[in-house]
């Protein structure tokens, strides 16, 4: 049996970030936690008793491998250093090669596609669920009680179920699961996902729109009255699956709102803002589709509490975000840009002050596959397994 241990403090490039749980027992694996990690943990852990082989590692399944947000899990987890996939699920595309479904995953060393039914869930100790909701809840629901879930679909993001079955025109089908399942906005509920079993991963407009509000709103700084939040989403958002409405034709060479005043993430939005609340808080919320393939940005207009100036804004989310790594308050009159996010798991936030007395405005940005669904998922993951958060996340964004 292996152990995790952190090597010694040389091996630390600056503030320590990420503390471990004492000792974690994952299937067969059993992980000592001795120490705290840096922000470039990747180096800075080693198996105790030589060097990390395979089956030192953690047995991963991605169900729905052969979408968008199951592919970025499979990239991001080819710098993991102790995640290894063992399993990958399709629908239509079971039995098939991963690169005959993805040709740019050529080179990768990766288990054929099965259907669930078929899948062997003996051999994995946590899986990514990466499916459509509604075919989600059953699926989870079937699955052996010991593993570790990270779902990115929306089945278990509302805790009301009324709520759910009300915006999703479908009865929920897991209502027993749902109570267990925690809201994976990392930076929000680190310490509930730490010991979760089951993460309901945000949405990536929730995501882009609540890192910015929730701790303003925790702390009296914004008004909860007249939100308005303007999003805007690359393609990639709607998934793989074939949609006339995706057509090239279509999406390029111009933009358009859809979903107005009845889009599925508003009461995941206003669920998270009414918590930091700690009363019932409504937005008006519109998304655009984007001809881009990937990104999003939430423009979000808010009315500063009495004498409170953007500047206050500011320092606040600057002080919440200090010690983040994922999410950054850019400096001065600095404009948050989807390019500069792209392929990484940034958010990447700022403030600026309306021509309106009293309103202010805030930009951020994610890519949506990856702080928006699959980079998320991950950092949430090594929560739950109580390993450094930013392990297989550490990519750069691409630019140009
Ligand atoms: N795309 C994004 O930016 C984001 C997506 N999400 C959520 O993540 C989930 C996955 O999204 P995304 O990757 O974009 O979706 P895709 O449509 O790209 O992929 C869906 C995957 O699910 C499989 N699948 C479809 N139907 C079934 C079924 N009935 N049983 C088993 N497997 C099935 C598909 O298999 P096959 O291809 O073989 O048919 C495919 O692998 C969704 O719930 C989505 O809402 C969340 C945040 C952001
Ligand atoms: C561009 C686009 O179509 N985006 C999707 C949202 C992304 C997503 O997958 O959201 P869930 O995880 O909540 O399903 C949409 O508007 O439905």
């Amino acid at each position: 049996m292996s152990s995790l241990a952190a090597l010694s403090s040389s091996h630390f490039n600056g503030g320590c970030l990420w503390k471990y749980q004492d000792e974690l027992k994952v299937g067969k694996l059993r992980i000592s936690v001795t120490s705290m990690a840096s922000s470039s943990p990747t180096q800075s852990l080693e198996f105790r008793d030589g060097k990390a082989n395979k089956l030192d590692k953690l047995r991963i399944g991605v169900l729905g491998a052969s979408g968008y947000t199951g592919s970025e899990i499979i990239r991001l987890l080819r710098n993991h250093p102790h995640f290894q996939i063992t399993l990958m699920t399709a629908d239509r595309k079971a039995g098939q090669s991963i690169e005959s479904v993805f040709p740019h995953l050529v080179t990768q060393d990766l288990p054929n596609l099965v259907a669930v039914k078929d899948a062997d869930f003996s051999a994995v100790d946590a899986v990514f669920c990466c499916l459509p909701h509604g075919t989600t809840q059953e699926i989870i629901k079937s699955l052996p009680t010991n593993l570790k879930i990270v779902d990115l679909s929306a089945d278990f993001r509302l805790q009301n179920i009324a709520e759910y079955e009300e915006w999703y025109g479908q009865p929920h089908k897991a209502t027993a699961l749902q109570k267990e399942a925690v809201y994976g906005l990392t930076e929000i509920s680190r310490k509930e996902i730490q010991s979760a079993r089951l993460v309901a991963n945000p949405g990536c407009y929730p995501t882009s729109v609540q890192l910015p509000l929730i701790p303003l709103i925790k702390s009296n700084l914004i008004e909860v009255r007249n939100i308005i939040i303007d999003s805007k989403s690359g393609v990639s958002g709607a998934g793989r699956g074939a949609k006339e409405a995706n057509l090239y034709t279509e999406i390029a060479e111009g933009i358009h709102s859809y979903g107005i005043t009845r889009h599925r993430h508003v009461p995941e939005i206003e669920q998270g803002l009414s918590e930091a609340a700690n009363s019932k808080v409504t937005v008006s919320f519109t998304p655009h589709l984007m001809p881009m393939s990937r990104g999003m940005q939430s423009t979000i207009y808010v009315e500063m509490a009495p004498g409170v100036t953007t500047q206050d804004l500011k320092d606040h989310l600057g002080n919440y975000y200090e010690h983040e790594e994922f999410v950054v308050l850019l400096n001065n009159k600095e404009v948050p840009h989807t390019r500069h996010v792209r392929g990484s798991n940034y958010c990447l936030m700022n403030v600026f002050p309306d021509r309106i007395h009293g309103r202010a405005i805030i930009i951020s940005v994610i890519d949506n596959l990856v702080k928006g669904a699959s980079g998320q998922a991950l950092q949430n993951l090594n929560l739950m397994m109580g390993i450094p958060e930013n392990l297989g996340l550490g990519c750069l964004p691409l630019f140009p």
